[in-house]
């Protein structure tokens, strides 16, 4: 089970950098500090998977980056599998697995090699690492370029074999921010797999998209960020009514229009 309270995250503004005029009229900016996370909750249990969901700039990122370990919260709290993030840092960020943005491969070194250095570096024998490159290899079709360097990898290839190192040491949450942006069909559809398969392991897994179909395919659970808040968190059928990605659609624009109005008003 992950329990997520009442998160926050605000950045010093830089005096030095000038704002865009979208940012100075965002309401979050308050004075020296830009509030990109006001206050987000959300939970979700074993085997589930939950999809974040807010437009660009909502603060999605910097949630996960915080469930991650990657950033500090200024306020919340963050509990997984009944354990508190801020008494056991260390011991939190082996359980997680974490893919972003600048989640990176060596370029010169083979896939394989990288798992292997990855896995390594996570304290696993190498008996263990063998056995999670075969796995993750067959999850998420790495065999046909696993002998490859990476730096001659696609886009698609790449990504997977992102993931793959996200999750060599089998971490027991597995936090993926926009895995799908940018893939082919088929990539695409490798991780979505993956995702899929994370369910029978009883493997909670939280993702960020943009995309409602993928939505509508595997999350049991959304939460919607607006301007750095939870504006919903639920179940798909208590969001929308159905699963369907055109009752997702609309029921999203409409928390978005409502949220916008708000602000302006
Ligand atoms: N380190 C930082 N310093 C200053 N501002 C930041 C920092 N990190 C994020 N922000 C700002 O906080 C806001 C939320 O950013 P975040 O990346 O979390 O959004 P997002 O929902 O993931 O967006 P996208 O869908 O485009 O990836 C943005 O306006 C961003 O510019």
């Amino acid at each position: 089970m992950i329990v997520v309270e009442h998160l926050a995250k605000r950045f010093r503004v830089p005096k030095s950098k000038p704002l865009s005029s979208c940012k100075r009229q965002d309401p979050r900016l308050d004075g020296h500090y830009f509030y990109s996370v006001r206050d987000v909750s959300f939970q979700t249990r074993s085997g589930e998977v939950l999809g974040l969901l807010g437009p660009n700039g909502a603060g999605k990122t910097t949630v996960l980056r915080m469930l991650s370990g990657v950033l500090t919260p200024d306020r919340g709290r963050i509990e997984i599998g009944g354990q508190d993030w801020q008494h056991q840092p260390e011991q939190m960020r082996h359980q997680i697995g974490f893919l972003s943005a600048s989640t990176s491969l060596y370029q010169r070194f083979t896939v394989e090699e990288n798992l292997h250095y990855f896995g390594v570096l996570y304290g696993l024998s190498e008996a263990k690492v063998a056995q999670r490159i075969s796995e993750l290899s067959e999850q998420l079709e790495l065999e046909p370029f696993l002998q490859r360097k990476v730096g001659e990898l696609s886009l698609g290839m790449n990504q997977r074999a992102s993931i793959a190192r996200a999750v060599i040491h089998q971490p027991d949450v597995v936090i993926l921010d926009e895995p799908t942006t940018g893939l082919d069909i088929m990539s695409a559809q490798a991780v979505l797999d993956f995702i899929d398969s994370q369910k029978t392991q009883n493997r909670p897994v939280i993702f960020s998209t943009h995309r409602l179909e993928e939505v509508s395919l595997l999350c049991d659970r959304v939460a919607i960020i607006l301007y750095g808040h939870c504006v919903f968190e639920g179940t798909l059928e208590e969001f929308a009514g159905s699963r369907d990605t055109e009752a997702l659609r609309m029921a999203f624009v409409e928390r978005q229009k409502r949220a916008q109005a708000e602000v302006a008003g």
